[in-house]
């Protein structure tokens, strides 16, 4: 959806229906869509965060509604409990992060036109729906993968141009990114790659997941940019990579599955280092923090192999 200049903020007061994908999408059509309500500008929007999840009521086997949201108005300095309100009134407020309770903020960046208000609409069910035009720029619902559900809250709110505040806010808010580019524009493809850069300069000790995006796919004739670059360019920022068709929903689902799964490997994977590092401190000797460091010296010489590996798994979405 391309929106002028602004738009996008002065629509965040709208609200959005949650409701799945299109496998599901007959079925969710009969089913109350979920709605939320967005912060109106930026002093909203700097209040608004974070909240935090509550609710999941189930929608379908694999889509299932997600907590609803309450911006705070100005006379609300912070909220009683939390500023998340359930579905259902019984609003369970726990202490500690969005992520350490299971809500994830996605962020949705990339050129004009190349596609982001279409995939965030397709995850939240609301593409074909009269109101879209109407609705906000945030999708939330919670998904389950892998027979675990998650909440994520996807954000389309990024804007080119020069609204500083707002891409600083982007780049610092997600816990993870879906970096968009149009396989039929060049240009978008290369603004894609400033865009990783700019991120890993705003996120520079984090290890954030992203998924880089080459959407339309399905314009085959008009395409300009070929699988491979999008793979290469992948690797070399270090990041995921899959093609979609927002017009066929192809891979759109695998898409958010996939960030769903990059955000499980890192939380795991930090969480089995932290323990590993306890428990190695407390039980290694000498030689062996020797062999450990002649070990690393070992890996950084293997960097090239290690390129391979990579290139070999950048789509994969179900491993680090
Ligand atoms: N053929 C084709 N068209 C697409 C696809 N995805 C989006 N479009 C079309 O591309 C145009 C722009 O899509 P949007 O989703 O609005 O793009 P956006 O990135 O949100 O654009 P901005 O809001 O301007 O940043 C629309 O006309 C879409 O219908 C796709 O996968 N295939």
């Amino acid at each position: 959806m391309t929106l002028n200049r602004g738009d996008k903020l002065r629509y965040l007061d709208k609200r959005r229906g949650s409701m799945p994908f299109a496998a599901h999408h007959a079925q969710q059509q009969q089913q109350h869509p979920h709605r939320r309500s967005m912060p109106v500008d930026e002093r909203e929007l700097r209040a608004s965060l974070p909240p935090s999840p509550t609710d999941g009521q189930q929608l379908a086997p694999h889509l299932m509604r997600c907590a609803s949201y309450h911006p705070f108005t100005e006379d609300e300095a912070q909220p009683q409990s939390g500023g998340w309100a359930s579905d259902s009134s019984d609003s369970v407020i726990s202490s500690g992060s969005d992520s350490e309770r299971g809500l994830y903020k996605v962020v949705l960046l990339g050129e004009h036109g190349v596609g982001k208000t279409s995939l965030a609409r397709i995850f939240g069910g609301v593409e074909d729906c009269p109101e879209a035009e109407e609705a906000g720029n945030t999708y939330d619902r919670s998904i389950v993968v892998d027979d675990e559900e998650a909440s994520l809250v996807v954000f389309d709110i990024w804007e080119q141009g020069d609204n500083q505040w707002l891409q600083n806010h982007c780049m610092k808010m997600g816990d993870a990114y879906i970096i968009v580019y149009s396989v039929t524009d060049k240009v978008s493809f290369e603004k894609a790659s400033e865009l990783r850069i700019q991120l890993r300069r705003a996120r520079q000790a984090e290890d954030i997941p992203i998924i880089l995006v080459g959407n339309k796919s399905d314009l085959v004739r008009s395409r300009e940019v070929s699988v491979e670059e999008g793979r290469a360019c992948a690797v070399v920022f270090d990041c995921k990579f899959i093609e979609t068709s927002a017009a066929l929903h192809h891979n759109v689902q695998d898409l958010f599955e996939g960030i769903v799964r990059q955000i499980r490997l890192r939380k795991d994977s930090k969480e089995d280092n932290a323990r590993r590092m306890a428990n190695t401190k407390r039980r290694e000797s000498i030689s062996q923090k020797a062999k450990r460091f002649l070990g690393r010296i070992v890996a950084k010489n293997n960097k090239k192999m290690a390129f391979k590996v990579k290139s070999k798994s950048c789509h994969d979405l179900s491993v680090l």
